[in-house]
């Protein structure tokens, strides 16, 4: 709803087309023995190469970046202990190797551009390129994929490349596994050295607090788990596993923080850390009434910890927003505007209260800085053969990563609308969640919304006339974000609430009394700006036919009727546009436009004539012609379905 669609840009098109012929192309070659093309110094010189080129790249120019999604395939749900190894040489292209796992290691540094990549060496020295999609942030920048790292990839996939070469493409989380150094998977000829097995619980404590201090939690959690299983003392338990929670807290891992707080205050009911990582984990689930709950027995045994009280307040103000709807809206724009991403501490209200429905924080956000030069995503979905401009492909890693550090999200997510998509109902395997890519991008292209940073600003731009903001209006966003509630609501062009956007905040207000157990409708492609053309409403990409009367009215009507209606909006558009306005012309088209409308407007709104009365209105009013410009701004209004008494 509202991103920028642009399949159709002739501009685009050409892409998608490619992406098309390329899938083609390697489906051919499917099942041939991958054969090395290059020699492992030509390979590494060519990535070096081009890691050299990305980096000098001019920072001040916009890119257009794309990113294409592959026809979907499931991850892997077979335990590792069933699956075997497979070695590079006896690997096919275009190929899931099903059952089979590859242990590889970095021989370079990863570079980035849509994804992760590095060359990657098997035991047997043979080298591929590796891209893992979809990875955290935290792995694009600094720690966990330096030079030899070794990782056991799942299920295998080698692709033929756009540009010929070939290459392991992975696209769910759990396929790929970072295995560390002193795992007895990792052969003792990788290993920098071998005695660190034998290391004991204090020696990987302090390892873990190394870690932690540089920001490398990945790296600080798995030391702390070899803590726990060093047989510690029982103190050392305890502060292995707080130690832990707090890593996993820093890694937006709140799951698993609650595992280990829970833990420690099984042995220490009142631990003061125990207690508070507990009620930051909740609030970061969004689970304020029992993080204020968690909170208030921190508060009783601890009064003097400032921190947890200044959080304890945080935490009773959500639950106040989500129980009683008030919120300060106008705190709320000023924050927006400084913020950046302008994602809002705020809690979810789920109404009525007057005529506020819902007032929710999206699940996931993903925000583009028109003012700031920042690179767009061209996203190509030769699924659905769609092309969109903007952030569906971090919103599609953003939540993928979400689910996966906490799947106790899951279910919630999974529930909304995927249409024929099927996916196992598997949500974990070896203690490790799975979550399927494809099934959060159906989800988020059947349910996401694109959102300007605020409507307000929006609209007043779309109505002082500023075309690119008009554009924006008219659902052009490249900010985008999935919000749970909202993508319940179904479409109707004769919706009866409309949605606004402050930040990350949805906000669905009532367009008209509504009285109880009516079902809420709002546009997913608005018919205010639509071209009269465009009724019925085009609303293919999520597989509907619209029944409103405003599209049943299109249905009704002859086909040289709405000919007529169309090429009369034309002219009158462009007569709108002319240097030296004819108003008596412009008042004989519209009244021919009003006469191509059979049922009066009280019963189907008349929308192609909501534009032009409107302007005249304003017209009449800036050359003192009050009574005219009344006449038509009664017009306007009855052109949308409005009766007016009195006028
Ligand atoms: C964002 S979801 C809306 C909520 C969805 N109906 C649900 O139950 O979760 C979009 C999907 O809802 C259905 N839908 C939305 N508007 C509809 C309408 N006017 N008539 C029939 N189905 C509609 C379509 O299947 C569409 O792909």
């Amino acid at each position: 709803m509202d991103t920028h669609d642009v399949s159709n840009a002739p501009e685009y098109l050409g892409y998608l087309h490619a992406h098309k012929q390329n899938l083609k192309n390697a489906k051919a070659l499917k099942g041939r023995p991958e054969k090395p093309q290059k020699s492992k110094d030509e390979i590494l010189m060519q990535f070096m190469f081009r890691q050299m080129v990305n980096t000098k790249a001019p920072a001040d120019t916009i890119n257009i970046r794309s990113s294409f999604l592959p026809p979907a395939y499931p991850p892997c749900y077979t335990p590792f202990i069933k699956l075997k190894k497979v070695m590079i040489k006896n690997m096919c292209l275009e190929t899931h190797h099903r059952d089979r796992y590859l242990l590889v290691k970095t021989v370079t540094p990863a570079d980035t551009m849509t994804a992760v990549m590095a060359i990657i060496e098997d035991e047997d020295g043979s080298v591929l390129m590796l891209q893992l999609y979809n990875q955290e942030q935290e792995l694009w920048n600094a720690h966990s994929m330096k030079e030899n790292t070794v990782l056991v990839v799942k299920e295998p996939y080698v692709k033929v490349m756009a540009d010929g070469d070939y290459g392991i493409r992975v696209d769910h989380l759990s396929d790929v596994w970072f295995v560390p150094e002193f795992d007895d998977l990792v052969p003792l000829s990788w290993r920098k050295r071998v005695t660190q097995a034998d290391e004991d619980a204090s020696y990987w404590k302090m390892k873990g607090s190394e870690h932690f201090s540089q920001g490398d939690y990945r790296s600080a959690i798995l030391c702390y788990s070899k803590t726990l299983d060093a047989h510690p003392s029982p103190e050392l338990v305890v502060i292995a596993q707080l130690n832990r929670a707090l890593s996993f807290l820093k890694s937006y891992r709140f799951d698993a923080t609650l595992k280990d707080v829970e833990h420690v205050l099984q042995v220490s009911e009142l631990s003061e850390k125990g207690l508070f990582r507990k009620a930051q984990a909740l609030y970061q689930l969004r689970r304020f009434q029992d993080s204020c709950e968690t909170h208030a027995i921190l508060a009783e045994k601890y009064p003097i910890n400032t921190q947890a009280a200044n959080e304890y307040s945080r935490a009773s103000a959500r639950l106040v927003e989500q129980g009683s709807g008030k919120y300060e809206f106008r705190k709320m724009i000023l924050e927006a505007k400084k913020r950046r991403p302008p994602r809002l501490d705020r809690g979810t209200y789920i109404g009525p209260a007057g005529d506020l429905l819902l007032c929710e924080k999206a699940f996931s956000h993903a925000f583009h800085d028109e003012d700031a030069s920042q690179d767009l995503r061209l996203l190509l979905n030769v699924d659905m053969d769609k092309a969109t401009i903007g952030t569906q492909t971090e919103r599609i890693e953003l939540v993928a990563q979400k689910l996966y550090k906490n799947p106790s999200l899951i279910p919630d997510f999974v529930d909304l609308h995927h249409g024929t998509y099927k996916s196992a109902d598997v949500l974990e395997v070896d203690g490790i969640p799975v979550v399927d890519t494809f099934l959060v991008k159906t989800i988020i292209l059947l349910n996401g919304f694109g959102c300007p940073l605020f409507s307000r600003e929006s609209h007043i731009g779309a109505l002082k006339g500023d075309d690119d903001t008009a554009k924006k209006v008219n659902g052009q966003f490249h900010s985008s974000g999935v919000w749970l509630m909202a993508s319940h609501i179904n479409h109707s062009c004769m919706s009866n609430a409309r949605r606004s956007f402050i930040g990350d905040m949805m906000i669905i207000r009532a367009s008209k009394d509504l009285p109880p157990n009516t079902e809420i409708t709002f546009w997913y492609k608005s018919p205010m700006s639509r071209d009269p053309k465009e009724f019925p409403a085009n609303l293919q990409h999520w597989g509907i036919r619209c029944d409103c009367i405003l599209c049943q009215e299109a249905l009704s009507t002859s086909s040289s009727i709405l000919s007529t209606r169309n090429r009369i909006w034309a002219d009158l558009r462009r007569l709108f546009k002319t240097s030296k306005i004819n108003l008596r012309k412009i008042e004989d088209k519209v009244s021919t436009l009003a006469g191509t409308y059979s049922q009066p407007a009280s019963e189907v709104p008349h929308l192609t004539l909501e534009s032009p009365y409107l302007s005249l209105a304003a017209i009449y009013a800036s050359s003192r012609k009050l009574e005219k410009s009344v006449e038509f701004g009664l017009k306007t209004l009855e052109s949308l379905g409005f009766v007016i008494q009195g006028g």
